[in-house]
């Protein structure tokens, strides 16, 4: 019998007073695989991942993770979640802005210690540890709340546009880790508005106006529509309805 899917998402509809953000969105997620979720600015991707983090809740339709309906609190502790603002303390340093967050996830001691070495040095701030956040840039920022969204190894993994402001040779060395960290098990979720990140992902939802206009691995799409590129896939797509 084929696996329940991860991530479950039934006619879902987000609507803020009269605006209609989200529009009758169905999708599956499998587990471990690496799923974006590809748009232009106001497509809606924050608000579907928030949506799945259980932060914000659907005006209608059903989303279920980990075979729970959300927003349920036993899964929330088993996702981690990168927000597109960083929810950092600024006048803490960053080695204390991550032992808040191990200790909200029970991470204690030794393997706290462990867990803050591991994910600081994946994203190459080992020596900026002991460092004030306030005295971060921007893309420092991004790193130390990927890095915290890590910290406690969930099973998922979201994330809302990870890589904007950070440079080329560390973007790739962070999709070469989410690609290990998929192996490892976890399904990742990640939005973006970036062509040849979205052909990293396994399969990509693209969004536009709210709505999913299509859903497959890349090189489905591309094939389906003819195209050599992604970009031209979405264009495709986006016309076509
Ligand atoms: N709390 C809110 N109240 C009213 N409108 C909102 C709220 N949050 C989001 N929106 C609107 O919903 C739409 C979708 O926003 P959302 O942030 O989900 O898009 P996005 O695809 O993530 O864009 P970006 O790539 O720029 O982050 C936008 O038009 C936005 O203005």
């Amino acid at each position: 019998m084929p696996e329940k899917p991860c991530i479950r998402l039934e006619h879902v509809t987000k609507r803020f007073g009269k605006k209609t953000v989200v529009e009758d969105v169905s999708l599956d997620v499998h587990k471990g695989e690496i799923f974006g979720l590809l748009g232009p600015s106001g497509a809606g991707k924050t608000t579907i991942v928030k949506m799945i983090a259980g932060i914000d809740e659907a005006t209608s339709g059903t989303i279920h993770v980990l075979n729970k309906k959300m927003p349920d609190l036993h899964v929330m502790e088993r996702i981690g979640f990168m927000a597109q603002s960083d929810a950092l303390y600024g006048e803490l340093t960053a080695f204390e802005n991550l032992q808040f967050f191990a200790s909200i996830y029970g991470l204690k001691g030794k393997k706290q210690r462990e867990r803050i070495d591991d994910v600081m040095n994946l994203v190459n701030l080992t020596d900026d540890m002991k460092k004030p956040v306030h005295q971060y840039s921007g893309g420092m920022k991004r790193r130390l709340s990927l890095a915290i969204s890590l910290l406690h190894e969930p099973e998922v993994l979201l994330l809302d546009e990870p890589t904007v402001g950070i440079d080329p040779v560390l973007r790739q060395a962070i999709w070469e880790e989410l690609e290990r960290i998929r192996q490892n098990g976890t399904t990742i979720v990640v939005t973006t508005h970036v062509m040849d990140e979205a052909e990293k992902c396994q399969r990509l939802a693209m969004i536009r106006d709210g709505r999913l206009i299509a859903v497959g691995s890349p090189d489905e799409l591309k094939k389906e529509t003819n195209s050599e590129t992604i970009e031209q896939a979405f264009l495709y797509f986006g016309g076509a309805r």
